[in-house]
């Protein structure tokens, strides 16, 4: 890895939690993940969701046509599919997936918790035992949203109180289990994934490393700021960092970068999201900066997901510049319609070598494709 004040080359990064939607929305914002990340993991809370191998494979197919219209080199992005686990996921729709070798993982929703999870699961260990068990077998990864959805417990304690009623009791009785602790937010998260025994990680997003909870109040309500789990307070921002910056192999890169159109965000009751598809390496970069470890950024965003899934590192190489980013005000879908991506309007130290503006036109040069399966 060459680290200067003015560039960074590392290994091209993959990103474990992302959103990229269906149809006009896919179209629009496929590309701004494909500049900068050779893999991700593609998550199945579509309008229905995505709950087997076979709809998978049609939404990958949608997803490979939609980089193929963008104009993108063929073989340059792969989409990593995951299914959606409901309370009546049949235990051979696990061997069926894994024997797929698309889909790379099954993702826990727990109903009502976010955006498009009424179909998810109502009790974990009660309705999904078989599942999980056919899941450690098949070596195939559960990934979490870990908030309980119990209302009574605050919104803002929702991480820490699902670790004692969920994690902890399913840690225990699938051991084996690989779990992926999707968008950590907490400290009491942080601590829980460094201690716990077994093949346990977590993603992080780089708004949960770049904001506390006061961003969302910043001289008046901030819908564009508002994600789920919500943003939490400085003492947990701060866990967060150290924890991506710790090289520790447990913690690695997920965007969860999650498009809604403007007018869905600013309304009575907005969706919970941020788009950072467009400027993830930016803002990451900007994270790790601050904190004084650049040099920390690439086995966080390129060397410790791949580890945990079980793949080969990306042969392509990244390159951030330190020339600035101007973050534009919006982006245009082909409908009109419009999407704000986080911190719209800022500057941003870094920018991502040879990338365009918002949703510009491919290509990005490749210095070399990656090696895909
Ligand atoms: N993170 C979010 O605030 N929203 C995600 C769902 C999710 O990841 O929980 C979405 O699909 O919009
Ligand atoms: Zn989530
Ligand atoms: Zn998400």
């Amino acid at each position: 890895m060459n680290t200067s004040p003015t560039s960074l080359t590392i290994r091209r990064p993959d990103d474990w939690h992302l959103h990229l939607r269906d149809g006009d929305m896919l179209a629009a914002v496929v590309a701004d993940t494909a500049r900068q990340f050779g893999r991700a993991i593609i998550m199945p809370n579509l309008k229905p969701p995505v709950t087997d191998t076979a709809q998978a494979g049609a939404y990958r197919e949608r997803i490979l046509t939609a980089l193929y219209q963008a104009g993108l080199p063929e073989g340059s992005f792969e989409p990593l599919m995951t299914l959606y686990l409901t309370d009546n996921t049949a235990p051979d729709e696990i061997k069926r997936a894994r024997e797929s070798g698309f889909v790379h993982g099954v993702k826990l929703y727990p109903a009502g918790a976010t955006t498009n999870s009424d179909a998810g699961v109502t009790d974990l260990l009660r309705h999904c035992g078989a599942v999980l068990e056919a899941m450690q077998r098949h070596d195939m990864p559960l990934l979490v949203h870990g908030e309980v959805t119990d209302p009574a417990i605050d919104v803002f304690d929702r991480e820490a109180v699902f670790i004692e009623r969920v994690m902890q009791p399913l840690r225990q009785a699938y051991p084996a289990l690989k779990v992926v602790f999707e968008h950590l937010t907490t400290k009491d998260g942080v601590d829980y994934v460094m201690q716990a025994e077994g093949p346990v990680a977590a993603t992080i997003t780089a708004h949960h490393l770049l904001y506390n909870r006061n961003a969302l109040f910043q001289g008046g309500l901030r819908p564009h700021w508002y994600c789920l789990p919500v943003l939490k307070r400085e003492v947990h921002r701060l866990a967060l960092v150290e924890a991506a910056t710790s090289g520790n192999s447990r913690f690695f890169l997920g965007t969860d970068s999650a498009p809604h159109v403007k007018g869905l965000k600013e309304h009575a009751c907005g969706c919970a999201g941020c788009y950072t598809a467009l400027h993830a390496m930016q803002l990451y970069a900007a994270a790790f900066e601050a904190a004084g470890a650049l040099h920390k950024l690439e086995a966080f965003a390129s060397l410790n997901g791949p580890a945990f899934y079980g793949l080969p590192a990306n042969e392509a190489t990244l390159t951030l510049e330190k020339s600035g980013f101007d973050i534009p005000e919006t982006l245009f879908l082909p409908d009109g319609t419009q999407v704000v991506p986080l911190a719209a309007g800022e500057s941003l130290a870094w920018r991502v070598a040879e990338q365009g503006g918002a949703l510009s036109a491919w290509p990005l040069r490749f210095q070399r494709l990656p090696t895909l399966k």
